[in-house]
């Protein structure tokens, strides 16, 4: 009921015209003007985009590109934050919060990446050529491009850390699926704003059907299973460009990627331990491979964080970039590799890939039934109790 409440009073207060709304944050922009540096261009540029958009993109959307100007003009949020029954401009406060301390470059080139999204999936879709370059649309818990050979699908819960909720595990399979057939040469991963992923969505667990906690705990293990396998049997280079903090799932899956390229802020957190749970993602069986079992161990048993830089040297992350300049030299990189022909790197990846294709599939099916059992377990539900009651954090 509060977030209905929320919703509605964002609209009206938001949207007596979608470009009233968003022309808010234009105003604000000549007011900083000193404070925009290299991609002042662009930057601008989307500025104006947002102007044209035919169609309102919603008021979630609106927030993010609220909290991406405020963090690309005056940097990590530095008001007080506003009461609890001042619900817009909580919202808009805690959109800001979340990012954290995002570099003010990297939220300048994530709102770029975010207008330049909306322009073109708010257009007639009629206006999408086959076989051209496209963006698609349609996701709530993504964000989908494709351009210059690279389909990018980027998680986008950034007030939620972009925790992988049901809804997500759906649209990252159905875009994963989608990017597997598309005319793009390789796929990458990556997070908006300041985390990469805080992992599976606690509350996830909080929505128990009429067959109770086992029906929930089987559920979650079929779906389980079946997003792990996508990553498995992706036919294309799949890489992560993992933009700050991964935690849980979206780090065990990293053992599945084809390379991974890190911010030097992200970290590498997998506290099944703690959490009364056990690996997924075929980890159990990747991270020794990569690291050794000893190195495994400290990570999956017991919780130990790895710094980028950490995560390197163990052979999870392919390079580590300065957070400064991370975008533009990976994406340099990524533009360059996919100008190379798709269907040698196609063939190439299955090569390496596909002698251990049945082995993964085996492990991630061990790896379901296992945590099938863990999620039942009162190791598991005090510490999501615990979360969910804000009583603990990682
Ligand atoms: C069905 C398939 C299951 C697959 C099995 C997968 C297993 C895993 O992935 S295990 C790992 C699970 N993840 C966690 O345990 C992380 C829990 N989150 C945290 O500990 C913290 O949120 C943090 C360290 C990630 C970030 O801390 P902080 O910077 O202080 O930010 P907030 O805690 O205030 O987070 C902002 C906002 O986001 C919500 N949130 C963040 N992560 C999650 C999450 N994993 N699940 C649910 N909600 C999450 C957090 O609650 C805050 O929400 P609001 O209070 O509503 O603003």
């Amino acid at each position: 009921v509060a977030m209905a409440h929320l919703a509605w009073r964002l609209a009206q207060r938001w949207c007596p015209s979608s470009l009233q709304v968003i022309s808010f944050p234009v105003v604000q922009l000549h007011l900083n003007r000193t404070a925009m540096r290299a991609s002042q261009k662009d930057f601008e540029n989307a500025m104006n985009q947002v102007k044209l958009l035919k169609k309102d993109p919603g008021n979630e959307v609106k927030l993010k590109l609220y909290s991406l100007y405020k963090q690309a003009t005056e940097g990590p949020c530095n008001v007080p934050k506003p009461g609890v029954f001042d619900l817009i401009n909580k919202a808009k406060w805690d959109a800001w919060n979340a990012l954290g301390s995002l570099p003010k470059e990297t939220a300048r080139q994530n709102y770029v990446d975010l207008v330049s999204s909306l322009s073109s999936s708010l257009e007639s879709s009629s206006q999408v050529e086959p076989g051209t370059d496209r963006k698609s649309t349609g996701y709530e818990t993504l964000m989908v491009t494709s351009e210059d050979g690279i389909t990018k699908i980027m998680l986008n819960r950034p007030t939620k850390k972009n925790a992988l909720n049901v809804e997500m595990y759906h649209e990252i399979m159905h875009a994963l699926k989608a990017a597997s057939k598309d005319d793009s040469a390789i796929t990458v991963l990556t997070g908006n704003g300041d985390y990469y992923s805080s992992g599976n969505d606690l509350t996830n667990f909080t929505d128990i059907p009429p067959g109770g906690v086992e029906e929930k705990a089987k559920n979650g293990a079929i779906l389980l299973r079946e997003f792990v396998g996508c990553f498995i049997d992706f036919p294309k280079p799949l890489i992560a460009v993992v933009n700050g903090p991964a935690v849980g799932i979206s780090v065990t899956l990293l053992g599945l990627f084809d390379a991974v390229y890190a911010s030097d802020r992200a970290t590498f957190h997998t506290p099944f331990s703690h959490l009364g749970q056990s690996p997924e993602g075929c980890s159990s069986y990747t991270f020794p491979k990569i690291m050794s079992p000893a190195k495994a161990t400290e990570m999956l048993v017991f919780g130990k964080k790895l710094t980028a830089g950490e995560a390197c040297a163990q052979g999870l992350v392919t390079e580590v970039f300065p957070d400064r300049t991370f975008q533009k030299e990976v994406w340099t990189r990524l533009k360059a590799f996919a100008k190379l022909p798709p269907n040698a790197m196609r063939i190439s990846k299955e090569i390496i890939r596909n002698r251990e294709k049945e082995k993964l599939h085996a492990v991630n099916a061990e790896e379901c039934s296992v945590l099938q059992g863990r999620w039942l377990s009162d190791e598991c539900m005090n510490a999501v109790v615990n979360f969910l009651s804000r009583k603990s954090k990682l």
